[in-house]
Formats: structure tokens, sequence, C-alpha cells
């Protein structure tokens, strides 16, 4: 007999019509395991309503708390897996906080809806029948925190809302899915080889970290307005491989003067920056002898969850340069 926690906390998943016809908060986990009509006499499950709420609405401390039920889950109610439903909009924020924070030897999975249970065809039900059936397969406590969404199999490190309203939305897409769900089994083709794992300090929700774009005519005014501000952190959304205008060079050095992280990324979602090829100002060799740091393949979002947990630890700029380049540059 397996024992699964169904932790809810809102989304389009708990959502249905109301009498006005829009999509509101409606159901918790013991609705929504109801919805999904599981017929496994070989699992009960352990219903967790935690918050009922558009994902995003969710906020930093809302993670913490979510990150404290899974390991209650796990440590007193000794469940065997984790299904945790979750508005689609942030999901895979909340899928990677939980992947680089929780140290648990069993599977978690973060699963959720684009289409209400009001509405035909909608995916809610099958989305939480895969995600029961992943959550139950110990071979995924290997794998980190998955994303399970239109019975794909993907690691939170991996995975983006890639389409804003279909059905399979949720894609890792330089690496594909690790597996997926087809005839009521898991079928597994890939391990991920990156597990990141960080602590939670104190203050957490009190750390600001913005993420800027870049564009043709971005300066130093969004930067300036930032460091005015009294921000923590700043995630660069650069050109293809690592570039920025060169006017916004001064800012940058404004912010490694005053010992604000800055760390790069690219608008371009694919592949990995390069780090010693351009040399122009504003150019990825340029930025990085200023000190700037390089982000992984992930997204500005995911890179910001990240400077979020080093920063509540205190970490050094030796440090946070160290867990975001190990991977890649060093
Ligand atoms: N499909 C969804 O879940 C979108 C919704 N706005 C949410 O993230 O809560």
């Amino acid at each position: 007999m397996k024992r699964i926690a169904m932790i809810s906390t809102g989304g389009t998943i708990a959502m249905q019509a109301d009498a006005s016809g829009l999509a509101n908060s409606a159901l918790g986990a013991r609705k929504l395991l109801e919805l999904a009509n599981i017929d496994r006499t070989d699992i009960t499950f352990v219903e967790m309503e935690y918050i009922n709420i558009p994902s995003p609405h969710i906020q930093i401390e809302d993670l913490v708390t979510l990150k404290e039920l899974v390991e209650k889950a796990v440590n007193e109610e000794k469940v065997d897996g984790v299904v945790i439903t979750h508005g689609t909009d942030t999901l895979q924020e909340t899928a990677y906080f939980l992947d680089l924070t929780l140290h648990l030897n069993v599977p978690v999975v973060v699963t959720g809806a684009q289409r209400n249970s009001s509405l035909t065809m909608s995916d809610a039900a099958l989305n939480i029948a895969d995600s029961v059936l992943v959550a139950s397969d110990q071979r995924a406590a290997e794998m980190g925190v998955l994303v399970v969404f239109g019975s794909e199999i993907i690691p939170a490190r991996d995975v983006i809302k890639e389409h804003k309203t279909a059905l399979t939305t949720f894609k890792a897409i330089d690496f594909g899915h690790i597996g997926h769900v087809n005839n009521g089994h898991c079928v597994w083709t890939r391990k991920p080889l990156i597990h990141d794992h960080y602590q939670i300090g104190s203050e957490i929700e009190k750390l600001k970290v913005a993420i800027v774009p870049t564009y043709i005519g971005q300066d130093s005014t969004m930067l300036r307005y930032l460091l005015n501000d009294g921000i923590d952190g700043i995630i660069i959304e650069g050109f293809g491989a690592g570039h920025v205008p060169q006017n916004m060079v001064p800012g940058i050095q404004e912010a490694i003067e005053k010992n604000v992280p800055v760390i790069l990324t690219s608008r371009s979602r694919k592949g990995s920056m390069l780090t010693d090829t351009y040399g122009f100002i504003g150019s990825e060799t340029y930025l990085r002898k200023m000190g700037v740091i390089q982000g992984e393949d992930l997204t500005p979002d995911k890179l910001r969850i990240k400077l979020l947990l080093l920063l509540s630890t205190h970490a050094t700029h030796a440090e946070i340069k160290q867990a975001y380049e190990q991977h890649f540059y060093l």
C-alpha cells in the first residue's frame, strides 16, 4: 500500500466557473481527487489543503511554507510520494524552489491544468491521475522535483511554460522530457545530472531581486532606479550569447561597486551563453571582466529564485559565482 500526499495550492486546476461565468478558486485537495476519480485500491491519500489562490498571487513566503508542508507529509505523515497542484503561471518557479531546497528520498510532483474543470476537455483530471502515478513510482525519487503535465514528465530545473493556452504547455525546450505516462505506466527514458541544493536562510521574503530586460535602446535608468531603491541582486536578461547595450554598462558598473550581484542570462531560451568570443563594450567577455556572473541555461525567474536562496544565507560573491558557474564555466 502506498501513501500519497495531495497538497493543493489553487490555480486553474482548482477553479470552476462562478455565477458570472469567470473562472475562480473552488476546489481543494479532496475535491480534486474526487474529480480525478483514481481507481487504485493500493493507494491511500493524505489530503492537505494548503491555500487556494491563483498562482500569480503566490509569494516567496508561501513557497517556504509549502516546502515545510512537503517535509511534514514525508517525515510525519510518512507518505511515499507527494503531488502538489498549482497554477501554471508560476509553477516553474515553485517547482524549482522545491527542487533546490528539498532533501527527500520520495517523489515530489507538481502539476496544474490549462483548462478549469467547468470547461469541456479540461486537463485537470488527467494531470492529477498521471501525477499520482508518477508520485507512486519510486524511480521518480531519483529525478529531483518533477512536473507532470500532458502525460510528460519534466525535471523542475528544465521546465518552462512555453505556450499561453495549449494543454501541452510545459516543456524542457533544450533537453526534452525524461519520461512519460502511457497505458497507466511510467516510462523513464533519461535521468538529469544536475542537482543543486541550498538552504533557506532567514528573512528571504524581505530580499529584493529584480529581472532587467534588454532591448534596442535600453540604458542604465532601470538599473539606477533599482540601486536607489536598495535592490539586493539583479538578473539581466541579455541578448543572444550574453550581451547588453553599451548604455547599460555604467549602471552595471555601479551595481558591482555597491556589491550587488549581477547575474547574466539571455532572452534566447536555448543553449548556453558564450564566455570568451566577443570583445565589444557590453559583450560577454567585457561583462565577465567587470564581475558579472554567468547565469546558467536557466530562465531569469529561476535564476532569481536561486539568488534569493543564496542571498538569504549571506553567500559571498565567490560562493554566488560558484553556485551559478560550476556546471558550465569553471
Ligand atoms: N492555468 C493556470 O493555472 C493559470 C492561472 N492563472 C494560475 O496560474 O493560477
